[in-house]
């Protein structure tokens, strides 16, 4: 039997409607909307997609959602300049600068210059290791977004064999944080293997519970997944005729997983949501109360 999908663009919507409650009461008792700003550097195509989606999502959420525009020329000077106006600004809850940077900017040292209570990316080290230590404030959004589409899929993962494929820092290694945690999604006995890892087919055919994230157009074989296993595809790549792919090759693999998630439409519209979720979470903190009371 085929594999049941993942549907990551459908699970975004819901969790977008689900925000409305709380963007209202942002609202009412801030006297403005969760702010949210992403700065974008150069003329990338796909980062211009993917910005101009996330301002979109913000705007039709009921956030102010502002895009500043920098020309690729701009220095990491200029830059941190920018970041510590945003800084500073009140009406901000949330800023994100879009990766990749230029090849002037180093992107660790701009990271590193985000406060981290607006850093709704989730890429800070104060951020980073308080999701490491089981205490955290914001995670990387594309991990937290595939951790709520399994959790919003029914699928557990305690005590169960994961295996990560990739050691970014924006992907791979919180992930591996994130299902070494403690709860339902969670619980998991984890792998994180890379791309110069010895013996990659067998050490994904171990795993109950695959997320691929290596960057590679269809690197993960369908005759390397365990039958029954659930696979999480975080690539994204376009092909010369147009079209999208993932890490791992989707009709084979669809043959052998329970569960997969496509490209597009898995991991990509959950990465937004969890921004959003993100934002809101900064805006009720800096009010000084959280979604829980
Ligand atoms: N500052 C950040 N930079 C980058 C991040 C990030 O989380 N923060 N992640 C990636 C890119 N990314 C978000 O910015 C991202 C990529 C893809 C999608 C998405 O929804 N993809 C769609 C397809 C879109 C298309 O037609 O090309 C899908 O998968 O259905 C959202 C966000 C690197 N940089």
């Amino acid at each position: 039997m085929p594999a049941r999908i993942l549907d990551g663009k459908q699970t975004a919507r819901e969790i977008r409607g689900e925000l409305a409650a709380r963007v209202a009461v942002v609202r009412d008792r801030l006297g403005r909307p969760p702010g949210l700003v992403a700065v974008l550097v150069g003329d990338d195509p796909a980062s211009a997609l993917y910005v101009k989606n996330k301002e979109k999502a913000a705007t039709g959420a009921g956030f102010s959602g502002e895009v500043l525009r920098l020309p690729g020329t701009t220095s990491e000077a200029e830059l941190l300049g920018v970041v510590d106006r945003l800084n500073e600004e009140e009406r901000v809850d949330g800023i994100l600068v879009q990766l990749p940077l230029p090849k002037q900017i180093d992107s660790d040292r701009v990271i590193d210059r985000i406060r981290p209570e607006k850093d709704v990316d989730g890429f800070h080290p104060e951020n980073v290791g308080l999701l490491a230590i089981g205490r955290p404030r914001f995670a990387s959004c594309t991990p937290l977004g595939v951790v709520e589409l399994l959790r919003r899929h029914g699928v557990e993962t305690r005590g169960k064999r994961a295996v990560v494929l990739g050691r970014s820092n924006i992907v791979g290694k919180p992930m591996a944080l994130l299902l070494l945690r403690k709860g339902a999604v969670g619980d998991a006995t984890v792998t994180v293997c890379h791309s110069a890892s010895e013996g990659l087919p067998e050490i994904v055919g171990e795993a109950d519970l695959l997320v691929a994230a290596v960057g590679r157009p269809e690197f993960v074989k369908g005759s390397w997944i365990k039958p029954g296993a659930v696979v999480v595809d975080v690539g994204i790549h376009r092909r010369p005729d147009g079209s999208l792919c993932g890490d791992v090759a989707f009709d084979e693999a669809a043959e052998v997983a329970s569960w997969i998630s496509p490209v597009p439409g898995g991991v990509g519209p959950m990465t937004i949501a969890m921004l959003l979720a993100n934002t809101v979470a900064s805006a009720e903190r800096r009010g000084g109360w959280t979604a829980e009371g």
